[in-house]
């Protein structure tokens, strides 16, 4: 098997070159020790968080280097800087190992350089110029951010993006009693079912069987918000993986009916194993385009709908940092339309008085407040009842929003 940087540095290049997923990447690592899986993480998240102040680090001592050599420097540079546990000269012999003979000297002695004359920084003009460097968030993302939301949460999300995430549970009322999991000394409760662990969660019985979710803390928030109860009739229009449609069907008693939709039909699989896994039986599954009309639905049927729309996820980007290499403004509106279609097609099939929720993990006014003000203006039978952004700062989790809506009366014919 080869070393815990080896493999750290393939699963860096396939993110950073073929725009991979971190987090499906990383499963591959399994036959790793623990204490190995722990430094792979690290070094792929830590550089992936901080690329271009590493890239700064050594880019004035070296032209034309190879796309895989720059990687695999950055991620020396992150482990010489960001990385007590392990010695510097450890991470210069282990880059040097891992490079061609031809290429020895050359990594040899650049991480020398940059070893010796420490961390540097350019000058800067203002305080977001410097956050978006010491955060490695691209500037054009800060500024948005500033013209959103001020520039005061600007720099708190950046700086939040640069935690490791913490991991929240989310207790399966099906399967395990508030006493139960609330009584282990190791779980930290914190508000409705959502707790933290001391330990994996993951490697515990509670979730092998069932009886816990992971599920962030914002996101568990969102899913509170469609006060589902128990007989319902409910639309989760987007809802691959499932875990809010498993925390909807929680709050229904497993009592009623969900209609979970997603679009691809290998994610409607994990949506299905879900539920079977925590005990789910009132959920009916099925690939389809939730833009375009739903077959065998009747309009006005739904006491709850819930979109939680795809999106740039830029809440998510200490998660899933790998987001703020490839984004792009002009992708930033790529799925604006989609998410207007989504919210437009699901809108018809809300009964009178009924709620609907649409959601998303992004910080992005187009795709959230803009996007909920343009529905509202077509459909004036619809009122907002509520709506709010979670900063991620502020929870100590993913940045979320989501508007809570009401049909009051019938859809005008235009
Ligand atoms: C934000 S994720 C949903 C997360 C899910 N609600 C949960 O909490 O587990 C958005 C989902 O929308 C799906 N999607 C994208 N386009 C879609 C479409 N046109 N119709 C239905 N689902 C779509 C994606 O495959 C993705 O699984």
């Amino acid at each position: 098997m080869e070393s815990a940087r080896a493999y750290a540095w393939k699963a860096l290049n396939r993110i950073v070159l073929e725009h991979g997923y971190a987090s499906l990447i990383l499963r591959g690592m399994e036959g790793y020790s623990r204490e190995d899986r722990s430094l792979i993480s690290e070094i792929v998240y830590g550089t992936l968080r901080n690329y271009t102040r590493l890239s700064y680090q050594w880019e004035d001592l070296a032209s034309h280097v190879k796309q895989k050599t720059a990687v695999l420097l950055n991620m020396s540079v992150y482990q010489l800087f960001f990385l007590d546990r392990i010695p510097d000269y450890a991470v210069i012999n282990e880059a040097c190992s891992l490079v061609s003979e031809k290429e020895k000297g050359f990594v040899n002695a650049v991480l020398h350089k940059v070893q010796k004359r420490g961390m540097i920084a350019p000058e800067f003009h203002d305080e977001l110029e410097r956050m978006a460097f010491e955060t490695s968030h691209p500037l054009w993302l800060l500024k948005l951010w500033s013209a959103h939301y001020g520039m005061e949460n600007a720099v708190k999300i950046a700086e939040a993006d640069q935690q490791r995430p913490i991991v929240y549970g989310r207790r399966n009322p099906l399967k395990i009693s508030r006493e139960e999991l609330f009584s282990d000394r190791k779980v930290h409760f914190l508000e409705a079912d959502c707790f933290t662990y001391d330990g994996i969660l993951t490697e515990t019985s509670w979730f092998d069987e069932g009886k816990v979710l992971i599920q962030d803390r914002a996101s568990q928030a969102v899913g509170r918000l469609l006060e589902a109860e128990p007989g319902m009739c409910v639309l989760d229009a987007c809802a691959a993986p499932g875990t809010k449609t498993q925390e909807i069907a929680s709050e229904m008693k497993n009592q009623g009916m969900i209609t979970a939709l997603d679009l691809h039909e290998e994610r409607v699989k994990l949506i299905e194993q879900l539920m079977v896994k925590t005990g789910v039986s009132i959920v009916s599954c099925r690939a389809a385009d939730a833009s375009k009309p739903i077959m065998g639905m009747e309009p006005e049927s739904m006491d709850r709908i819930l979109v939680d729309a795809p999106c740039s996820g830029l809440g998510d980007l200490s998660h899933k940092p790998e987001i703020r290499m490839h984004v792009t403004p002009e992708s930033l509106d790529e799925l604006t339309k989609l998410q207007a279609s989504i919210l437009e097609n699901a809108a018809a099939y809300l009964k009178k008085g009924g709620r609907m929720v649409y959601s998303t993990c992004t910080l992005n006014r187009k795709e959230n407040e803009n996007q909920v003000n343009t529905f509202l203006k077509r459909h004036p039978e619809f009122e907002r009842i509520s709506e709010k952004t979670w900063f991620p700062y502020e929870l100590e989790s993913d940045g979320f929003y989501a508007a809570v809506l009401t049909k009051t009366g019938s859809a005008m014919v235009k």
